[in-house]
């Protein structure tokens, strides 16, 4: 059928089954699927063997590929599998290889929900819930849009292999080794023309884009520890060196007011900015006083110079303070001297910045910090690490996707980079030889690892037409 006809229909069917396509969403957000805590391993596999099943509900053939295991705290658990699979193989045309995951970050209404995190919930035409934007609404976009192709008794226009997984909010473990030493050498890339990921968000509300580069991340979990047990500091205060003072100390050198990086040499390999490079920024939708307001923030650094903040966000690294493992969190005056501390920051990593050497480059500044500390306690550094990633938006796979997206919302999508991460995807740059792509689906105010995430109807329901166009237009490129 032609195009004129069949995406109108397409169009139509998916519009007819709004209702369906919110009811999968609200099974899929109630399986709490947090990678970070192995509390929830067994939901993080669950997730994985709800995934095949809804895969092979579309017709993909599927497999869950065994990944090992994680060691935590000196103890082996078992990593979830990832879903691999499928659809379609007629060599007359391209094959799109597409990845997600379908772990969450952890959430619990106490934290400052409004409703349950793990009940999907429609307020205001805006789907709350973990995982809504991140990345379960998009994942199951997928799925929505091969449907509303068999919906309407019309054939894929592309050939689909997937990759879903559920460890990428820690890390994809076992994911690059899958892919590189299993998955490379058994030729699952061998039939692989592109590459779309849809795990991020438009920059703002209202205007669509099409992503081309992605921060890396550098994780790190910085342990003091003074005593075996936790002490009542009545009775220990004063006799201890206590070992929340040396980790608050070390976490103090770390990064000043303005968020300049005090790690020695951090900057150094760090990409030159180039004049045709800054240009760019001046042509991005995006309001800085707007940004500010939607987080509720007093005041935005460098000056909310929107070229700046931009660049901040996307080119250069950033260093945050996550929180610190042992430390009194709940609310009311414990009076403990914790034993044991664990510190967490990360530093979002960019090109030409590699892992291997930030990692150094903070262990030596730590090591350094703790001697000049001259503290008696034990310290230990250790860190997980994934690289920055930057693709060619000049490529005709970015035109495809340009179209689809100008069909659906009737605009120019920006191009755009990310400041988050997703460790996979130059690990699936690498292991295909070809251009990878992300196209979000959810609005810049989704609030994804935050409180109250959501996923707007609207991005959803037109997230799902823009991916059916997207399969569409690559179907058009030349094989
Ligand atoms: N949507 C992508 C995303 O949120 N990725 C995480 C990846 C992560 C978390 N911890 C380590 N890596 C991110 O925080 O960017
Ligand atoms: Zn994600
Ligand atoms: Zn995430």
């Amino acid at each position: 059928m032609a195009a004129e006809k069949m995406l109108p229909q397409i169009f139509k069917f998916v519009d007819q089954n709004v209702e369906s396509y919110k009811a999968l969403l609200k099974e899929a957000v109630a399986i709490p699927s947090v990678s970070c805590d192995p509390k929830y391993r067994k939901e993080c596999i669950r997730m994985a063997h709800w995934m095949q099943n809804k895969l092979k509900e579309v017709g993909a053939s599927t497999e869950l590929r065994d990944v090992g295991f994680q060691t935590i705290d000196g103890n082996e658990i078992q990593l979830p599998p990832v879903v691999v699979g499928s659809l379609g193989n007629d060599p007359k045309k391209n094959t799109i290889c597409v990845y997600g995951h379908l772990d969450v970050q952890p959430a619990l209404k106490s934290d400052g929900w409004e409703s349950e995190p793990f009940e999907l919930v429609e307020r205001d035409n805006k789907l709350y819930g973990r995982g809504a934007t991140d990345d379960k609404g998009p994942v199951l976009g997928w799925l929505h849009a091969i449907n509303a192709y068999k919906g309407i008794g019309e054939e894929l226009p592309v050939n689909l292999k997937f990759i879903f997984e559920c460890m990428e909010e820690s890390g994809s473990e076992g994911l690059d080794e899958l892919l590189m030493e299993k998955l490379k050498p058994e030729g699952f890339f061998d039939t692989v023309d592109y590459v779309c990921i849809s795990d991020n968000y438009w920059l703002g509300t209202t205007k669509p884009c099409i992503t081309y580069g992605l921060r890396g991340i550098s994780y790190y979990f910085l342990e003091v520890e003074c005593a075996k047990m936790d002490l009542h500091s009545g009775v220990y205060g004063g006799t201890v060196h206590e070992a929340m003072s040396d980790l608050i100390y070390l976490m103090n050198t770390l990064v000043d007011k303005d968020g300049k990086i005090l790690i020695t040499d951090i900057y150094k390999s760090v990409a030159p900015l180039l004049e045709s490079e800054k240009k760019l920024y001046n042509s991005i939708d995006f309001d800085p006083e707007a940004y500010r307001k939607s987080i509720e923030a007093h005041k935005l650094p460098h000056n909310g110079v929107k070229e700046e903040l931009l660049m901040h966000r996307w080119r250069f690294p950033s260093l945050s303070l996550h929180g610190i493992e042992g430390a009194a969190f709940q609310p009311g005056a414990k009076t403990v001297i914790p034993g044991k501390v664990i510190g967490k920051f990360s530093i979002r990593i960019v090109p030409n910045q590699e892992p291997e050497e930030v990692e150094k480059l903070v262990f030596d500044y730590i090591h350094k910090k703790w001697a000049e500390r001259g503290s008696p306690n034990k310290m230990r550094i250790t860190a997980q690490s994934g690289r920055a990633w930057t693709e060619n938006p000049d490529h005709p796979h970015y035109q495809a996707a340009a179209r689809a997206t100008r069909l659906i919302y009737q605009t120019e999508p920006d191009m755009s980079r990310e400041g988050g991460s997703i460790p996979v995807t130059i690990t699936l740059q690498e292991a295909s030889g070809r251009n990878v792509l992300l196209l979000p689906m959810g609005a810049g105010d989704d609030m994804a690892h935050s409180q109250n995430e959501k996923l707007n109807v609207r991005n959803y329901i037109e997230g799902i037409k823009l991916f059916a166009a997207y399969l569409y237009e690559v179907g058009k490129l030349p094989k």
